[in-house]
């Protein structure tokens, strides 16, 4: 990667591959992960009507007053309502939290558990809309992982193209989110650093962006020390390696920092976004990836699970104590 990358080079994948030509499919898949770790997918297979609606819920949720949110405020579980400022990406620069305020969604139980996170009104009366959209995020990424799987060569007694499903199961206790967030106008004026979500890494296996209308995140390709705007295709949704895969990798797969800054053009205006984090299940171990192109361990490599690699992301990055 050179500091000439541009936002054109960014990679667009057709995912329509997916059932056509698996296996380019699964190679374009992986040189993205490999060399950047963030690419656009067209022909995802989300409804732009539904996306539509949920964007709109979104704003309405957020346009309530700051009691009504506070109502159902973060959980141990990090689900729930997150405060403007209250979260800190970027904890080693930056001296104030970031200028947003979202709403974590857990996954969604079909068995009516009692402990199943209970939603504030504005979302319950929409449940199924939030519910599919998550199942269709966790979907998506079990196929991005078929396609690694694949471009892995991971031999059929291990698996073969099944061997990350089983680990990523939406039944087991894990990090995943559905995240919606809304980036209020600046209230800081020009010559002050503020920012919408400071310079950070994701922290799990894949994530899958929304963007709508107002652009500002941007991407730090590695090796590189210009940032890239990551412009809002219509029709693409955005994908990402996150810290875990790039660590259970070793490497191979860039987990990349990103931000999202105030552009000049928009700092007056709300940002909305939707992130689903997806991640192994907390008790997976993330031991050696059954391929020739993964660096062999040494014999004294110690393994953590996902749940232990999340918790130490985690422990960092919340200003607040719950
Ligand atoms: O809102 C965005 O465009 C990016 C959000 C993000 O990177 C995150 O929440 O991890
Ligand atoms: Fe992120």
């Amino acid at each position: 990667m050179t500091d000439t990358f541009q936002s054109k080079d960014i990679p667009i994948i057709d995912f329509s591959l997916f059932e056509t030509n698996q296996s380019l499919c699964a190679q374009q898949i992986k040189n993205a992960c490999e060399n950047l770790g963030f690419f656009y997918l067209k022909n995802h297979g989300f409804n732009e009507k539904d996306l539509e609606e949920t964007f709109h819920r979104i704003k309405l949720y957020f346009d309530q007053s700051h009691e009504e949110k506070l109502n159902y405020k973060i959980n141990e579980h990090y689900y729930g309502y997150i405060d403007l400022r209250q979260e800190l990406l970027d904890f080693k620069t930056q001296k104030i939290g970031d200028h947003k305020e979202s709403f974590n969604f857990s996954k969604f139980d079909d068995n009516d558990d009692p402990l199943a996170q209970i939603l504030p009104p504005l979302f319950n009366e929409k449940k199924s809309l939030f519910s599919s959209l998550s199942k269709k995020c966790h979907q998506l990424c079990l196929k991005i992982l078929q396609t690694l799987a694949i471009a892995l060569e991971i031999p059929q007694s291990e698996g073969g193209k099944h061997w990350f499903e089983s680990k990523h199961g939406y039944d087991l206790k894990s990090g995943d989110c559905l995240r919606v967030i809304h980036y209020p106008p600046t209230v800081v004026n020009n010559d002050q650093e503020d920012t919408r979500a400071g310079s950070h890494s994701d922290y799990g296996s894949l994530t899958v962006l929304f963007q709508k209308d107002i652009g500002g995140l941007e991407i730090l390709p590695h090796n590189s020390t210009e940032w890239v705007p990551v412009p809002i295709i219509s029709n693409c949704v955005v994908i990402n390696v996150a810290d875990c895969l790039q660590f259970w990798s070793k490497g191979l797969f860039k987990s990349i920092k990103h931000r999202v800054i105030f552009r000049k053009d928009t700092r007056n205006l709300d940002r909305y976004s939707i992130a689903y984090f997806f991640h192994a299940g907390s008790d997976v171990v993330l031991d050696h990836i059954p391929s020739k192109l993964i660096p062999q361990d040494d014999d004294n490599t110690k393994y953590i699970t996902a749940g232990e690699h999340l918790q130490n992301k985690l422990n960092a990055s919340y200003q607040k104590v719950y």
